[in-house]
């Protein structure tokens, strides 16, 4: 029996994330949770023939605990998503949302694994340890920040730039760092299989980094108001929610991905330091993941001169947005 909540259910990552999770045949319980809609949406979903049993919840309801408890596994892409001109840090107003939504996981579901879809993802993964610290619940084994988007970014550009686009999925490229602009590491260097033809051509490396970097943007400026990245988001969420819920409850060990963790989740950590030349507390890293969650931080690995440059530049920039979410102080409850 595994329960699988879904917070912000009713949103534009919320809805195609929901409705990809009942399809998964592992997930016998999922939850909806929203301020509006989750009701409906759970009603709609309800209706496909899957094992898992939908109910939905609004955070207005009395009983909306009922929604984390008992819960295996918590996936958020709850909170404002991006219009043209803004930057993810200019959504450090969802910390507010991660808080609250935090410490109803720490009272209801405290042994959940936790998948932090929120912007900033940088700021709001430490948001949520800082509260589950406070709550005495804090497993960093089971915390994820989830950068995943990235990586299926990354092969579908690379794709693209050696003009085979239909090959997407035959390319793996590991992205580290973090999830905003110059914080998102591609390894090019690491592509599988190897890409010379863009290693190669320094115009076409650096578009190709730019582009992965940048890729978020592309949706937020095509949307043109209404919003950023939802299906493709919806599709990279299940995708990295799907493996954990493999390595947790579905006795697949051995998968690696790359996830937004807290570097002191497990031994390894302390490695990645040294590779960065930093002692940031959260950083994307390729991870193994296990019936415990993080089960190993792997190293980094061989990088190249160019991504030494942007490594450098990507710990510039992560030091100031960890630090905001550390120090987020939730406003005092209205009386
Ligand atoms: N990690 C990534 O790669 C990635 C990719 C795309 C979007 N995002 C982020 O995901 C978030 C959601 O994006 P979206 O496009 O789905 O936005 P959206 O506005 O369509 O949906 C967000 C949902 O969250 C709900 N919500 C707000 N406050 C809540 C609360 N306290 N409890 C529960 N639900 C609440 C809203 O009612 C809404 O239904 C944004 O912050 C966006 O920047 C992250
Ligand atoms: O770009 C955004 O604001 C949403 C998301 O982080 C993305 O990478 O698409």
């Amino acid at each position: 029996m595994v329960k699988a909540v879904v917070c912000g259910a009713a949103g534009g990552i919320g809805q195609p994330l929901s409705l990809l999770l009942k399809l998964n045949p592992i997930v016998t319980e999922l939850a909806l949770y929203d301020v509006v809609n989750a009701v409906g949406v759970a009603a709609d979903l309800s209706h496909i023939a899957s094992p898992a049993q939908v109910t939905g919840y609004l955070a207005s309801q009395p009983d909306a605990d009922k929604a984390f408890q008992g819960a295996d596994i918590v996936v958020i892409p709850a909170g404002v998503p991006r219009k043209p001109g803004m930057t993810r840090d200019d959504l450090f107003v969802n910390a507010g949302i991660c808080n609250t939504l935090a410490n109803s996981i720490a009272k209801n579901a405290p042994n959940a694994f936790v998948l932090v879809i929120s912007n900033p993802v940088n700021s709001t993964v430490p948001v949520f340890a800082e509260a589950f610290k406070k709550a005495g619940t804090y497993d960093p084994k089971k915390l994820f920040g989830v950068s995943h988007l990235d990586v299926v970014r990354a092969s579908t550009f690379a794709a693209t730039a050696i003009g085979k686009p239909g090959d997407a999925d035959k390319y793996s490229i590991p992205v580290v760092g973090g999830h905003s602009g110059a914080t998102i590491l591609p390894l090019l260097s690491q592509a599988k299989p190897a890409i010379p033809e863009i290693l190669n051509d320094k115009e076409k490396r650096d578009a190709l980094v730019n582009r992965i970097q940048f890729g978020g943007d592309e949706v937020v400026k095509a949307k043109d108001g209404a919003g950023s990245a939802t299906l493709s988001m919806a599709q990279a969420g299940v995708e990295f929610t799907n493996h954990v819920l493999d390595a947790v409850f579905g006795g697949k060990k051995g998968k690696i991905v790359q996830s937004y963790i807290d570097l002191g989740a497990e031994a390894g950590g302390e490695g990645i330091k040294k590779e960065i030349g930093s002692d940031l507390a959260f950083f994307s890293v390729n991870i193994e993941l296990g019936p415990a969650g993080i089960e190993k931080i792997l190293p980094i690995g061989q990088i190249d001169d160019a991504e030494k440059a942007l490594l450098e530049a990507a710990v510039k920039e992560l030091g100031p947005s960890i630090e905001k979410g550390v120090s987020f102080q939730p406003a005092p409850p209205k009386l």
